[in-house]
């Protein structure tokens, strides 16, 4: 008999564009929310987004309830109920970068809340995903939480923001390759449940991104279409394989190692960009896509080297080494990799 059954979800609404922030009601309206928001923003983004939304619901008469966070931590998910539940908030608007944005989606899931995301960055495609990402003791990779109902994705803002956390997000995409690479292999040897759609879709984002690398440059708001639109490819795949396997590998697993050996050091996509160019030449050797991989990662301003990252070389080995363990995610690393098989590859690489 067949038993299988799924249930995919998505955001209703993904509006993505020149000024499209000032849009952001008739958003709201459209899925048909009502009521008192609660924006979650930090400290830059509430001046550059979240005011201007603010004021967008005061001309019409409602006061919004605004929480800045600092730190993607627990405590400010409880403060974001806590305010929520005081002041009588019916849905959640998540506007800056990952953070206040994760925060939002942890915090609506806990509340069974609606919640908006309006990245201000293109940072990675978590901003769409319905995966939340907040560290919970010593770990660090995302869990299952409320997909957005809608995306606001200004690109004006999006273009103005530091360079750094838009390539930060293309290096996100790239590292779809390697993801996508250990996600078959779990299939074949460990029979992972497996999407041929969520797989296609999330290496299309990827070759699609690294075919108009040329076009991603600073300031120019087509730059950031194309990385948000990425980013949104990216994060529907997740949602098809409801985990974020199409999007996160050996790669991820190597950053979030990272996270915990050096908190803040460098950017979550900047770190997979350079996972994905050992992991991918764990893959394949000399003959695999690891120099293609680099090579896009340096198109696109990117680092590739542990050096660009501001990461000694001592603790990119003890990442690679000890990072298979982090989570029960199979990939090329199995059991895990000897300390100085982990420094041959990083060498090979030229890592370090
Ligand atoms: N949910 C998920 O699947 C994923 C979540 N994450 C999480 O996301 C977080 C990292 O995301 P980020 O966006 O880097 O963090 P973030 O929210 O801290 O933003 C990074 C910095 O950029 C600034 N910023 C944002 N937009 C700006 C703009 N337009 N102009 C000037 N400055 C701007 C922010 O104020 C902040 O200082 C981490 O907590 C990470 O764990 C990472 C990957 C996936
Ligand atoms: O960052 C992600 C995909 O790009 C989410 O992956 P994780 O589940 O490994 O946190
Ligand atoms: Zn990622």
């Amino acid at each position: 008999m067949f038993e299988k059954s799924t249930w995919i979800r998505l955001p209703r609404n993904v509006v993505v564009g020149h000024e499209v922030l000032g849009r952001t009601l008739e958003v709201v309206d459209d899925v048909h929310l009502s009521g008192r928001p609660l924006l979650v923003t930090s400290p830059t983004p509430r001046e550059l987004a979240a005011d201007p939304i603010a004021a967008q619901f005061e001309e019409r008469g409602i006061d919004p309830l605004v929480v800045t966070v600092e730190t993607a931590s627990f405590d400010a998910v409880e403060e974001v109920i806590a305010e929520a539940e005081a002041g009588d908030a019916a849905y959640l608007v998540g506007v800056g970068g990952g953070k206040p944005i994760d925060i939002a989606k942890m915090a609506s899931d806990h509340l069974g809340m609606g919640f908006l995301s309006v990245p201000t960055a293109a940072s990675h495609d978590g901003i769409v995903s319905n995966r939340g990402s907040v560290p919970d003791g010593d770990t660090r990779h995302s869990v299952a939480a409320e997909p957005p109902l809608a995306v606001v994705a200004d690109t004006g803002i999006l273009a103005n923001a530091p360079w750094e956390l838009t390539t930060a997000g293309c290096a996100d995409i790239i590292s779809n390759y390697t993801a996508v690479m250990d996600w078959r292999l779990a299939n074949r040897l460990k029979n992972v449940e497996y999407s041929e759609y969520a797989a296609a879709l999330a290496e299309m984002t990827a070759e699609i991104l690294v075919d108009n690398a040329d076009l991603i440059r600073p300031g120019i708001e087509e730059s950031a279409w194309i990385v948000t639109k990425a980013l949104m490819s990216s994060g529907v795949a997740m949602s098809i394989a409801g985990s974020s396997r199409p999007a996160s590998g050996a790669e991820h697993l190597f950053s979030h190692q990272l996270d915990r050996l050096v908190p803040g050091a460098a950017l979550h996509g900047h770190q997979v960009g350079v996972g994905a160019i050992m992991t991918a030449y764990l893959h394949g050797g000399d003959r695999g896509i690891w120099t293609d991989i680099r090579d896009a990662l340096a198109s696109i301003d990117a680092p590739t080297t542990a050096d660009e990252l501001g990461i000694d070389a001592d603790t990119v080995v003890e990442a690679l080494s000890t990072c298979h363990a982090i989570r029960d995610r199979y990939t090329i690393l199995g059991d895990g990799m000897e300390e100085e098989a982990a420094r041959q590859v990083a060498r090979q690489t030229g890592v370090i």
